[in-house]
């Protein structure tokens, strides 16, 4: 099986031309660290973990910090609030203030949408920088992961669709693998990661699958997003329905690389 990985960087709306190639720069490097992995024989578990560590270390980016295997430690699938900190102290990770994980430039943003207000709508693109990946490996195995610091301006206690499984990403052996980007109300509603698969297994390409889940959310709930797949046969895709996603895939030595609809560029891996 030839590895791949593809990431993304949050659907949004248009994005200007300087900060455009610090995102290129980001999505480059984090498309390189995962297939590096995936190239010296490392899991699609593994790549995917690294493409979006690289990605949670970039300023540029809305991310969380730390995606660790809660999977592989745990007989659960989910912890939150103190059990999560209490299960992040006994693995090790290093307790990090809230302060120093927000940006100057998410702080002058959720100050701006105070006045403003509008980022909770269904098609509201001000809500940029979560982070994906999915991969296939050697050895046949796919992966996702998703991180994100969540739309701005949300109310305490709010859960997305990024940490759902099903809604902010899936992944499947049988199927192929998904992680999402976009209104997460929304995302959570339709189940957009596992719609996606579901139309996949109905024999449809990954491309059509993206299409109509995304369509779906469209019509349905009135819901923007993006999302990447990669499928289990080696096919991929990156399709948002916001007007930019920025996103980049690694495959038989190729980079492929883009942020507005119908722009892609192609050039060889170092
Ligand atoms: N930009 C995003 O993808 C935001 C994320 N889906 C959320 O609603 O929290």
């Amino acid at each position: 099986m030839n590895p791949i990985v593809v990431v993304h960087g949050g659907g949004a709306g248009p994005i200007s031309k300087d900060r455009k190639e610090r995102v290129h720069q980001g999505m480059v490097r984090a498309a390189t660290v995962g297939y590096g992995i995936l190239r010296e024989g490392g899991s699609a578990v593994d790549a995917v973990e690294g493409a979006v560590v690289a990605l949670e270390d970039d300023p540029e980016f809305n991310a969380g910090k730390c995606a660790f295997q809660l999977v592989n430690n745990t007989p659960h699938c989910f912890l939150t609030d103190q059990g999560a900190a209490q299960f992040a102290a006994a693995m090790g990770v290093p307790e990090i203030p809230g302060e120093k994980l927000v940006t100057e430039r998410n702080k002058k943003r959720l100050e701006k949408e105070k006045h403003e207000k509008g980022a909770q709508k269904t098609d509201c693109q001000k809500n940029l920088g979560t982070v994906g990946a999915v991969a296939l490996d050697c050895k046949g195995n796919v992966a996702y992961a998703t991180s994100t610091g969540g739309i701005v301006n949300k109310m305490v206690g709010r859960v997305g669709d990024s940490p759902c499984l099903g809604a902010g990403g899936y992944a499947d052996n049988d199927i192929g693998a998904v992680s999402t980007t976009g209104h997460g109300e929304s995302i959570l509603k339709v189940n957009l990661a596992r719609l996606t698969l579901f139309h996949i297994e109905q024999g449809k390409t990954v491309e059509e699958a993206a299409d109509l889940s995304l369509g779906y959310m469209k019509s349905r709930v009135k819901g923007l997003g993006g999302l990447i797949v990669v499928s289990k046969t080696g096919d991929w895709v990156a399709k948002w329905t916001s007007t930019s996603m920025p996103w980049a895939a690694a495959k038989d030595g190729k980079l492929h690389f883009g942020i507005d609809p119908d722009d892609t560029t192609i050039t060889d891996l170092p």
